[in-house]
């Protein structure tokens, strides 16, 4: 049996697991992901971060001083990049004295990323650049169809903007039947994606529910605001702008620059506590 220290917290109720190793010594396998992120069995989750120096991450090749936000999501699959994620992560570093001051940077999978803590108890992420790709594609499941548009916020995503056709907006039933394989055809996401359903409120307001690669439906993704509010505003023919985008789990505000994102939310730490690991014959 492993005893492990964890903490749990969450943004927009995007939740993780959170488990410090800041050396990198303790290896995680896939099933540990599983079984930690099990809302039954375990702690429960939409993913774990892993809190370690980028310093013992052999592919990280930038500055060695830094914490390292691993990722990964429930199923124990390694995602790039969680704009929630990033948020919990940093509120972690400041609560455990692990980092301090106006700014914070964080090595991630995708890359160097910056936070800056709010006076209201927000933190404002920075998450790269954007790219919205030309090629549309079309998500079918269960006689629907949506255009989608396909964006890379450092992970891959497909929005697919809701329109009167669809019924009441994110209220199709439908979607809850959703599996992740259904609206992933290799050939197009070779990686899987993660795919926006939105509903327009206004220019500058948007409301969206979301299917995560490898955690199925959660109440929120930082980078799919980011993705949704991207392509929003492209639609309107803004590259920059401000968007308000409401989620399930709350609202989170997103500013798209000009080679840059950056995403402005709430983020707790709620619990802290052990966990006992089963051997992997155990489980
Ligand atoms: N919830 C995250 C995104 C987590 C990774 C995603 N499921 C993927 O596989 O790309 C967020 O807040 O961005």
């Amino acid at each position: 049996m492993r005893t492990w220290t964890f903490a749990k917290g969450h943004g927009t109720k995007n939740d993780f697991v959170i488990v410090a190793d800041r050396n990198n010594l303790v290896p995680v396998s896939e099933d540990d992901v599983r079984f930690l992120c099990d809302r039954r069995g375990g702690v429960g989750g939409d993913g774990l971060l892993r809190v370690t120096l980028a310093s013992s991450i052999p592919e990280w090749n930038g500055e060695p001083g830094l914490w390292f936000m691993d990722y990964r999501n429930a199923d124990g699959s390694i995602a790039e990049m969680c704009g929630n994620g990033l948020r919990v992560f940093v509120r972690y570093l400041l609560e455990e004295d692990l980092a301090a001051g106006e700014r914070i940077e964080v090595a991630t999978r995708a890359g160097l990323r910056s936070a800056w803590p709010q006076a209201d108890g927000s933190i404002r992420t920075s998450m790269g650049a954007v790219t919205l790709v030309d090629d549309e594609v079309t998500i079918v499941h269960a006689g629907h169809s949506w255009p989608a548009t396909k964006v890379d916020v450092g992970n891959p995503h497909a929005v697919a903007f809701l329109d009167e056709q669809d019924g009441e907006p994110l209220a199709l039933g439908a979607l809850e039947l959703f599996h992740a394989p259904a609206w992933s055809p290799s050939e197009v996401f070779p990686q899987g994606v993660n795919v926006e359903f939105v509903e327009v409120v206004t220019d500058d307001h948007v409301r969206m529910r979301v299917f995560e690669r490898g955690s199925g439906e959660t109440l929120s993704c930082g980078t799919g605001t980011v993705a949704v509010a991207a392509a929003h505003l492209a639609r309107q023919g803004r590259s920059e702008g401000q968007v308000r985008v409401d989620v399930p789990g709350g609202t989170l505000h997103i500013e798209i620059t000009d080679g840059d994102a950056f995403i402005t939310g709430p983020a707790v730490v709620v619990a802290h506590g052990q966990v006992q690991l089963p051997e992997p014959d155990t489980r």
